[in-house]
């Protein structure tokens, strides 16, 4: 038999139902956490939290560093929610697979979305450990022919061909960047965000001509999300931090891992944590 194509506007409404049937918490934001960055999802107060194998419809985790838990909370007073693990396209997951709960958020009634993620800083004056607000991607994947809104429109979720040169939150990333200077950071930046496929990590050559292009910052993840996200009207934040500096010279002996991904989440989730929580209470959602 082959496979499962896509998913209908009432699996998602199901596990919305589900969901609300569970849990008196009524979200208006959503965060996804990037690999390594599952500590934010510590952060809601009045917790409840649910396994993503129990949730129906829900796909798995299987990342290291993806917890595989949905987290429903209070954090500076706004109503969240929280994915501790996203789903990845490398996974083997089809994209209206990774990006099954974007859609489950808005049904929820969930108005905003922030999207952070692990990434190589491509940008030459980037370093370990800067936090670059996206202000654009560059979707690879979608170039490469694959797109979670292929086959037929679901015209309840948007427009058959929504635009995306809007599509991260102007006045949220200003908000964002005035937040890490309350908070005293000179290591944020703001960029754009490429997103392959994955799972290795890039060549010489690949990152050279990424660069080249206009990207600052490689990851494997958050296009997709954010391509959906805005095809249902989500306002939408996207920070990258940075996790390693892609390799761009054929002298080098360095090469990506993921262990050292993780380990620079590890050292930088206090910044990452503190950053979100002061945006988030300072968020108006009447006036982004
Ligand atoms: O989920 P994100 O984009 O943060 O994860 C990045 C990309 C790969 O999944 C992994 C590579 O180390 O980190
Ligand atoms: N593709 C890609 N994803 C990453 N995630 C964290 N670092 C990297 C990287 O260098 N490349």
């Amino acid at each position: 038999m082959s496979e499962k194509e896509s998913c209908t506007y009432e699996e998602y409404k199901q596990t919305s139902d589900w969901l609300l049937s569970k849990t008196k918490h009524r979200p208006i934001v959503a965060i996804v956490c990037g690999s390594g960055l599952g500590g934010l999802g510590e952060l809601l107060k009045d917790q409840q939290a649910f396994n993503y194998c129990d949730i129906p419809n829900f796909p798995k985790s299987t990342v290291p560093g993806h917890a595989g838990r949905l987290i429903f909370g209070n954090l500076s007073g706004k109503p969240c929610v929280c994915m501790q693990g996203r789903f990845h396209f490398y996974e083997g997951y089809p994209l209206w697979k990774v990006t099954f709960p974007v859609r489950v958020f808005h049904l929820m009634g969930v108005e905003a979305i922030i999207l952070t993620n692990a990434a190589g800083g491509l940008n030459q004056e980037f370093s370990v450990g800067d936090i670059m607000v996206i202000k654009d991607h560059i979707n690879m994947v979608g170039f490469a022919g694959q797109n979670p809104l292929f086959g037929h429109n679901e015209d309840r979720f948007g427009p058959r061909f929504p635009p995306m040169s809007d599509a991260y939150n102007k006045n949220m990333r200003s908000l964002l960047l005035a937040a890490g200077k309350e908070l005293g950071y000179n290591n944020m930046r703001e960029g754009v965000y490429c997103g392959l496929g994955g799972p290795n990590f890039e060549t010489i050559a690949e990152c050279r001509f990424l660069n080249k292009l206009g990207a600052d910052a490689v990851g494997m993840s958050t296009v997709h999300e954010v391509v959906v996200a805005r095809h249902c009207g989500l306002r939408i934040l996207g920070i990258s931090l940075i996790t390693n500096k892609a390799v761009m010279d054929y002298d080098s002996n360095f090469t990506a891992n993921h262990e050292e991904v993780l380990q620079a989440g590890k050292d930088s989730a206090k910044y990452m944590e503190k950053l979100v929580s002061t945006f988030l209470q300072r968020l108006d959602l009447n006036k982004v």
